[in-house]
């Protein structure tokens, strides 16, 4: 028997499947993984297909070394899955391979935890009567009848019952009394968050009807479903009796959030209500935690899986349940090698394995509802909140006004006077302010220097001396004091712009003397559990308002927070991106829907110095139809995807000029394919080759060259042909090819 084995090597000149023998005696199946000669060397390699003839010359073969696992690893569904990715990303199968597995098994690092074992070879009474006989030992007398007791067995408990037993039950396993054994032992990681009861809520209309969609599918060939319900409306309900009804089928499910940190109520309401059948994939498990989920995965001992966007790809047994909550959250793109959307994956997945998939969100993707509304999903509409309770009362301040009345600081005075009333009543509320920091630039008053980063073409940010007064670049982490005289002109008077949390923070606690707050940002959240630790805090009642960053905005649930201020709606609105009007509707949508969840109803504050954008008054009114049609029709308009792909080509080098002959050398290389191709050029809508809005990244320069391609048969052959070309040596540059990629900075 032969079997082609895909090296894990990621380079073309190894993309292709090796031929080797498996020698005599070894069993080995597609999936599995294994060690294999390669040149000189030892490597690891992954069974594509086993043959019983092959053509090449005999003396050319070399054997398989060994398995390196007794079973496929990897399942036949992600095989093929690895295979369809790979061929539709345009990259050697071992890149997609290695999706497929957690990432501590290659190379071989992690191990299988084991305990020994002891259990008796013979009944219980033979045991014991044996026990009575053995006057020589009364240590082995003592084994006996411990293990006759069959709440002991390993051989760590026997050892704290009975000194040194090794030599004993040594013998008494060359008498064949006793069998000696190892267990492979699982690390399940510990839950930081309490476990709530389950609460046993009656379903809402809205909640059965969507059920009853949804139900008769997860026993059959699968459905598609985009759920589309309000904030507070009790979208994870409906997925959480789906997935019930998926375990009762005998199937598994995987529920995929936006980040794992984000959800640790969710997180806890699996774990209370699966109980040890759910597996948590979680960014902060160690290493041998998460080889022992995947492994509880793939054993079929887990049967709900909860992760971010990879835990797409666990290897869950007899799959009948895919939910990709807030599924408009772009943390489901994978911009890194292999490029790839979790969102699709899970769809293919779907398809293949006949099971369901549930896409669910208050403000879906322009794209995934521009597909429910083709048909390619079934929409399910929850349009109102459990208990009827009201959407929040919004209301925008302009604060070109605020300023004209002579109000300098971050919070008007509507919002000013919220925030007391609310802290008054006893109430919570949240601050959304989308930048970390103090002040967001700093500035020269005489001649207008802007102090930017060193490697990158970016202003530093000012972070206050409670943390360490220094000023950051956001995008790579570079330090520096504030300098005290112009650079430039040498002037003295440095000013300090714009706003951050810390300064939104410092604003709240002048306004409420006493009043405990807590902030969440990238500076707040590290170490272990730093998101699990604020939620807490907040969630508890300690502390009375919450400031961050989009990350308050992701699907938390607190039932005592009355009021939520946007303190610069604008800041996502002027982005140079085409997506900038979504991701803004969809940010302020989600945050004003962390209102009035409980028993009181909400209020929202959204400061803007654009009032009459429409995609604020949208968002005002939760009015995602109106801004969907508005959205859609403009994306016609302006040809931008759906109606198109984006093809960026990004270059990078130290040197300006090396990364400007990168980049013209793409847009010929396209030019000349298009001369090739005749037919390829009506759909080609636009190429442009210059400089992206950060020109200057970690001391890299960087250029750009962008292309809008129409949907159709040649834009995939067209792809594939740039992919190619992004994929050749360039002088002194790197070369970054995406499609519709997740950022245009
Ligand atoms: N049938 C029910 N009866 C009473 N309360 C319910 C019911 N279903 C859900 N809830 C409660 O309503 C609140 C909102 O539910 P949930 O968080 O699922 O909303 P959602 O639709 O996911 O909202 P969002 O999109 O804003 O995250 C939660 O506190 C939840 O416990
Ligand atoms: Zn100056
Ligand atoms: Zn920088």
């Amino acid at each position: 028997m032969f079997c082609q084995v895909i090296i894990d090597i990621v380079h073309e000149n190894v993309a292709s499947p090796f031929t080797y023998r498996i020698p005599e005696g070894m069993q080995l199946q597609p999936g599995q993984r294994v060690s294999v000669p390669f040149g000189r060397l030892q490597k690891e390699g992954i069974v594509l297909s086993l043959t019983e003839q092959c053509e090449l010359e005999a003396n050319r073969i070399r054997n398989v070394i060994e398995p390196l696992e007794e079973y496929a690893a990897i399942p036949p569904e992600l095989m093929n899955l690895a295979e369809e990715m790979a061929r539709e990303a345009h990259c050697p199968l071992a890149e997609t391979l290695r999706l497929m597995l957690p990432a501590q098994m290659r190379g071989g690092r992690v191990h299988v935890k084991t305990e020994r074992t002891a259990c008796l070879n013979v009944t219980r009474e033979e045991a014991l009567s044996a026990a009575e006989r053995e006057k020589r030992s009364p240590k082995r007398a003592a084994l006996l009848r411990f293990l006759a007791d069959e709440n002991i067995h390993t051989v760590k408990e026997i050892t704290s019952l009975v000194k040194d037993p090794n030599e004993a039950l040594k013998k008494l396993a060359a008498d064949g009394m006793i069998r000696l054994e190892s267990e492979e032992m699982l690390r399940t990681p510990g839950n930081v968050f309490e476990q709530p009861e389950d609460p046993g809520f009656t379903l809402t209309p809205g909640q059965e009807e969507a059920l009853e969609e949804i139900l008769p599918c997860l026993n059959g060939k699968g459905g598609r479903f985009l759920l589309h319900g309000v904030t507070g409306s009790g979208k994870t309900e409906v997925f959480m009796a789906a997935v019930r009804s998926a375990l009762n089928y005998g199937r598994s499910a995987i529920i995929l959030v936006p980040e794992i940190a984000l959800t640790p109520q969710m997180v806890s309401w699996f774990r209370s209500r699966f109980g040890p059948v759910a597996a948590v994939i979680h960014s902060r498990l160690s290493p041998g935690e998460r080889f022992d989920e995947w492994r509880r995965i793939r054993r079929g001992d887990a049967r709900v899986v909860i992760g971010a966007r990879s835990a797409v790809f666990s290897p869950a047994r007899d799959l009948g349940l895919i939910v990709v909550d807030e599924e408009h959250e772009s943390t489901y793109l994978n911009d890194h090698h292999p490029q790839y959307d979790a969102r699709e994956v899970a769809r293919k997945r779907c398809d293949r394995e006949n099971a369901t998939l549930v896409l669910a969100s208050a403000t879906p993707s322009i794209l995934s509802f521009a597909r429910a509304r083709r048909g390619d999903y079934m929409l399910l509409e929850m349009p109102r909140r459990v208990m009827n309770r009201p959407l929040p009362e919004v209301e925008i301040i302009d604060m070109r006004e605020e300023l004209e009345n002579g109000n300098r600081t971050v919070l008007s005075g509507a919002l000013r006077k919220a925030l007391k009333d609310c802290s008054a009543r006893g109430e919570q509320a949240m601050l959304l302010m989308n930048r970390r920091g103090y002040n967001s630039f700093v500035s020269c008053r005489t001649c207008g220097y802007v102090v930017k980063c060193p490697n990158c073409d970016i202003s530093m940010t000012y972070h206050m001396a409670s943390t360490d007064g220094l000023l950051r670049c956001h995008y790579c982490g570079q330090m520096m004091k504030p300098p005290a005289i112009c650079p430039e002109c040498g002037g003295k008077y440095i000013r300090y712009f714009g706003a951050g949390t810390q300064k939104v923070e410092e604003e709240v606690h002048k306004l409420l003397p006493g009043v405990t707050t807590v902030r969440m940002d990238y500076d707040t959240t590290g170490g272990k559990d730093g998101h699990g630790r604020i939620l807490e805090e907040f969630r508890s009642g300690r502390a009375r308002v919450l400031i961050g960053t989009q990350m308050i905005a992701k699907g938390l649930d607190f039932p005592k927070v009355t009021l939520v201020g946007v303190v610069a709606a604008d800041m996502t609105l002027n982005l140079p991106d085409y997506r900038s009007r979504e991701r803004t509707f969809q940010l302020l949508t989600q945050v004003a829907g962390r209102a009035g969840r409980g028993e009181r109803p909400g209020r929202v504050i959204i400061q803007t110095y654009k009032p009459e954008d429409p995609v604020i008054g949208y968002a005002a009114g939760q009015d995602y139809r109106s801004f969907f049609e508005d959205e859609f029709r403009r994306r016609r308009h302006g040809l931008y995807p759906p109606f198109t792909l984006l093809v960026r080509f990004l270059t990078e080098s130290v040197s300006e000029d090396a990364a400007l002959a990168a980049a013209n050398r793409i847009e010929q290389g396209t030019r000349k394919m298009l001369e090739a191709h005749p037919e390829w050029q009506k759909k080609l809508l636009l190429i442009s080759n210059d400089a992206p809005s950060v020109k200057v990244l970690r001391g890299k320069n960087r250029r750009h060259v962008l292309m809008k391609l129409l949907v159709s048969r040649e834009a995939d052959e067209m792809i594939a042909a740039m992919n190619e070309l992004s994929r050749e040596e360039y002088e002194n540059a790197e070369v970054w090819f995406e499609v519709n990629p997740t950022t245009m900075m």
